[in-house]
């Protein structure tokens, strides 16, 4: 932990963010999607520390940093870029990135990095996570910005500003892989069949077996054109479907990466285990929720 002008600043995690299940259920005149998503955060993340600075600077280390630049229309440097404005006066920090989590890859990685970002600038400055004008900044970065912000269980709808917390939920083990190969959420959003999923508004049930049979009656819809756009998205998921243990194997967002949910932790950690074995080019992670 660190002193920033007398205020402590803590390291931010950036979780995963998993979509369990996605419908598509509309499009806005400005090209948006209405969606429904059952969305949860992993434990794994990337990792974001502060230190005082007379500038605003970002260093970007980890084993996703190749190929993510540092620039201006970086994430981070936008969240606080926005935040300064929001709180009248600039908020100087050298923020270091541990970039974890694979980019461009349906795990919402910018996302999470931007509302760690507004997190850790609340505690510097006293503004509330809840104050409506920082949901506001949050919406504008990213569609994803807002449930990245709340980090926890929610029915997510509207483009993704409306969240309902889910209270009651089981504690999942889970297998996270990505292939390595980068998807546009735009690009997905485009390839998809026209087709809308009706609107659903219903809270998913806490109980496991009965969590299942309800992730089963509601797919990802951008699944399909994610499979066309990238054909190592069909072997993610039968690889994945075919570990001993696996009771659903489904791609989080817009991929590529793809989840898998198992009935323990032992199970979960051996699927890794054979599938970093088998495809030793794929970035495989077995995690839990995160709590809270
Ligand atoms: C699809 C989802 C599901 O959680 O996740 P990812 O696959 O990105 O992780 C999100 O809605 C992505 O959110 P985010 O990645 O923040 O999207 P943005 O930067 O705001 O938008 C990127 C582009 O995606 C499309 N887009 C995004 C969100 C949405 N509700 N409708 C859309 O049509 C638009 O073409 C937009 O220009
Ligand atoms: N800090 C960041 N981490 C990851 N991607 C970022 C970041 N800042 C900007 N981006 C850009 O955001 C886009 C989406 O990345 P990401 O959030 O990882 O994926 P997704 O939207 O599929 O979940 C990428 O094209 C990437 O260049």
């Amino acid at each position: 932990m660190l002193d920033l002008k007398g205020t402590a600043l803590a390291d931010q995690t950036a979780w995963a963010k998993i979509n369990l299940t996605l419908q598509v259920t509309g499009r806005r005149d400005d090209g948006y999607h209405a969606l429904s998503s059952l969305v949860v955060f992993a434990e794994h993340g990337d990792v974001l520390r502060f230190q005082e600075s007379d500038v605003l600077n970002l260093t970007i280390d980890g084993p996703f940093a190749a190929g993510l630049s540092a620039a201006a229309d970086n994430l981070v440097l936008r969240a606080a870029e926005g935040f300064s404005a929001l709180a009248g006066r600039p908020l100087n920090v050298a923020v270091t990135l541990i970039k974890n989590l694979p980019v461009a890859a349906g795990i919402g990685g910018g996302s999470a990095d931007a509302a760690a970002v507004l997190r850790g600038l609340c505690s510097l400055t006293g503004l509330s996570p809840d104050d409506p004008s920082l949901l506001d900044l949050a919406l504008q970065l990213g569609a994803d910005v807002p449930v990245c912000l709340a980090a926890r269980t929610v029915v997510m709808s509207g483009i993704g500003e409306v969240l309902r917390p889910v209270v009651a939920f089981p504690a999942l083990a889970l297998v996270l892989v990505n292939p390595g190969v980068p998807l546009s959420t735009a690009a997905v959003f485009k390839a998809r069949q026209p087709a809308f999923s009706r609107a659903d508004e219903q809270l998913p049930p806490p109980d496991f077996d009965t969590l299942l049979d309800w992730l089963g009656e509601r797919p990802n819809d951008l699944e399909e054109a994610a499979r066309r756009l990238s054909p190592v998205v069909p072997r993610v998921l039968d690889s994945l479907a075919a570990t001993p243990g696996c009771r659903l194997a489904r791609m989080s967002g817009s991929g590529a990466t793809c989840f898998a949910i198992y009935e323990n932790h032992a199970d979960a950690e051996s699927a890794a285990l054979a599938l970093r074995g088998a495809e030793p080019g794929w970035w495989v992670t077995a995690t839990g929720l995160r709590a809270g």
